[in-house]
């Protein structure tokens, strides 16, 4: 289980001011500008969620992971990973912890993938027959076998994310922090990478907090999911009650077995439902679902006639989180 409490991380950094040598007088000035990165963040992830944690750059996301998995020591506030302090416990936390960071491999650039994870199993002290389990099961899912004795600096993306998360499940943690791991993918590569994740969660029972900017590997993936804005958490529910309460209107198109009069359809007036065409036989609306129900917006559109089909076209994502921004 994942506890944060107040969570507040303050950077400070020397101002750097005109002249010679400037630099190296920031690094002696008392004079500093101070950067809110995360401010007065409370949440609670339970065992097995799949939780995306979402925002613009610069919004907080990695610092706030970096303080979940230890790298970096809050300002003030508390965080607890399975009832311990990632700071000051950080070995016994990080056994329990897989972290991967889409922009940084923790794999050893010039090495093979597989001396790798030998490295990584002697470090984690992961028993040879556990080591060996755990490849035939995640490699064959990752496909690692296939650059198995390449370098890592010689993968493409998709391979080296795919090492990656091997690497990060060769431990058995069970919570998972996933900064942007599709960062940069195709779609390919992240249509795999998610099967991984969702397999992850789902079936190995994981408990995943994921990062990224991508909306699509939250609408698939996570059934909750958390924004965060200038340093602040905004929104901490499900995807579906974003959509819905964000107000965006959701599309309905309602075909007709005969023709309609076009006198209903001039006369129509709701606050909470807009026509936005039609035909003889097709009506299509725009719906503020916040305010009306589908069903009440059905039982309205039928009493022009019976009706043949109903297509519903709900708010795009990525518009519901343009909103939120
Ligand atoms: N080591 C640091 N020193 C000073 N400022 C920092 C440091 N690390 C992060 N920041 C600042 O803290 C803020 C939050 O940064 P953070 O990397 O957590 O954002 P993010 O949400 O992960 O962004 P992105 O989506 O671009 O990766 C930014 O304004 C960033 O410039």
């Amino acid at each position: 289980m994942i506890e944060v409490q107040g969570l507040h991380k303050e950077f400070k950094t020397p101002v750097v001011k005109d002249g010679s040598f400037a630099g190296l007088r920031a690094l002696f000035s008392r004079e500093y500008t101070v950067k809110q990165a995360v401010q007065n963040i409370s949440f609670r992830i339970e065992p097995g969620e799949f939780v995306g944690y979402i925002g613009p750059n610069g919004a907080g996301k990695s610092t706030t992971i970096k303080m979940l998995a230890g790298i970096l020591h809050p300002s003030s506030g508390n965080v607890r990973v399975n009832g311990m302090d990632p700071h000051q416990q950080r070995r016994q936390v990080v056994r329990r912890l897989g972290v991967v960071f889409g922009q940084r491999s923790q794999l050893w650039w010039d090495l093979p993938v597989k001396d790798s994870y030998d490295i990584l199993a002697k470090m984690y002290r992961v028993d040879d027959k556990d080591k060996h389990e755990r490849l035939e099961e995640f490699a064959a899912i990752l496909d690692l076998k296939e650059f198995w004795d390449t370098p890592v600096r010689k993968l493409s993306l998709g391979q080296r994310m795919r090492a990656d998360l091997g690497a990060a499940m060769l431990h058995n943690p069970d919570i998972l922090f996933l900064d942007e791991p599709t960062i940069g993918l195709d779609v390919n590569a992240k249509r795999n990478i998610r099967s991984f994740l969702k397999l992850l969660n789902k079936d190995f029972g994981k408990t995943i907090l994921l990062t990224t900017h991508d909306m699509d590997d939250i609408e698939q993936l996570c059934s909750r999911v958390m924004v965060i804005n200038h340093g602040q958490l905004t929104y901490d529910g499900t995807v579906k009650s974003l959509r819905e309460n964000i107000g965006l209107p959701t599309i309905i198109k309602v075909s007709y077995l005969e023709n309609i009069k076009s006198s209903n359809v001039a006369k129509f007036h709701h606050e909470a439902v807009k026509v936005i065409d039609h035909t003889e036989r097709t009506i299509t609306v725009e719906a503020n679902r916040n305010r009306i129900g589908t069903m009440q917006i059905l039982a309205q559109l039928g009493e022009w006639g019976e009706l043949a089909d109903v297509e519903m076209q709900e708010p795009d994502f990525e518009d519901v989180i343009h909103k939120v921004y």
